[in-house]
């Protein structure tokens, strides 16, 4: 695999991209294990972002009935049309943040890290079965992180309000060319049944977390210009504040579920809209 990493490299007089988090997967078994990860078969389609020069899609396209890479770099767009024969896959050019996605029920990829979150937030508003996502190492810690966990943030609450994320291997720097600085982990994330995700008001829990350590009532009263709220609400709410559900709380401890309460009994009091 490295060696036709730099077969093809040469070929093109490619330098890699950082500014486009070009990194290539360069473990063949490391590709092999997320796409078992995946259970992908004839019947799946899948999504793939950044295919960069192939590997990881060639091993998809082998399983899957069908294949959607859309990938950012036009020279690798380009390659990868004139290297490979695929029957089942089509290559999209374009940036994956601002595309029409095409119909998916599975993904698979090895994320350019800079679009991590707005990516994860992007897909956890679609519907598909299973996703199998390479990350920095740091924000998978942060994406499984449990309520009272040092990692727990925003970015835990919001993916585990609609999703079920674990890391399912940790991989080296190592196993990348160019050599990235930082460490990497594969995460699947499923995401949960209608009846068990909680939807939430994004600017509550922007403004919660502005305060991660402080108890709730507290970091309420210091992010209540977030809210968005008329001077009256804000006086309003700055009165009850001891009476909110979880008042006591630290911010980092509280579930999707304590926040859906708050929400809920700020809406129910008239100070929070309902949008
Ligand atoms: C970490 S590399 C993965 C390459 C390949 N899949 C592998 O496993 O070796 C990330 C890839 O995403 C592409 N990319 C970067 N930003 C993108 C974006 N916004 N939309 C689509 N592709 C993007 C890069 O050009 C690069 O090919």
């Amino acid at each position: 695999m490295k060696e036709r990493l730099f077969y093809l490299l040469s070929k093109y007089g490619l330098r890699p991209n950082e500014d486009l988090g070009q990194n290539f997967l360069i473990v063949e078994d490391v590709i092999e294990r997320s796409v078992e990860r995946a259970a992908i078969g004839e019947r799946d389609t899948v999504l793939e972002v950044g295919p960069g020069l192939g590997f990881l899609t060639e091993k998809l396209a082998e399983k899957a009935g069908k294949v959607y890479a859309i990938e950012r770099d036009a020279r690798l767009v380009e390659i990868l049309r004139k290297e490979y024969d695929w029957k089942n896959v089509e290559v999209i050019k374009g940036d994956a943040l601002k595309v029409e996605w095409p119909p998916f029920n599975k993904v698979v990829s090895n994320l350019p890290y800079q679009i991590s979150s707005p990516f994860t937030f992007r897909l956890l508003r679609h519907e598909f079965e299973v996703a199998v996502l390479m990350y920095q190492l740091e924000f998978a810690l942060r994406m499984v992180a449990k309520p009272g966990d040092k990692n727990y943030s925003r970015l835990s609450l919001m993916v585990q309000a609609l999703a079920e994320a674990e890391i399912a291997e940790r991989v080296g720097r190592g196993a990348f060319y160019p050599r990235p600085k930082v460490d990497s982990a594969v995460v699947v994330i499923r995401p949960k049944p209608p009846s068990e995700r909680v939807e939430l008001d994004e600017n509550l829990v922007k403004a919660l977390f502005q305060h991660r350590r402080k108890v709730v009532a507290k970091a309420l009263r210091e992010s209540i210009h977030m809210l968005g709220l008329t001077k009256g609400d804000a006086k309003e709410l700055k009165a009850t504040l001891r009476t909110i559900p979880h008042a006591e709380k630290r911010v980092f401890q509280l579930t999707p579920e304590n926040v859906k309460e708050i929400e809920e009994y700020l809406k129910a009091e008239g100070i929070l809209r309902r949008r």
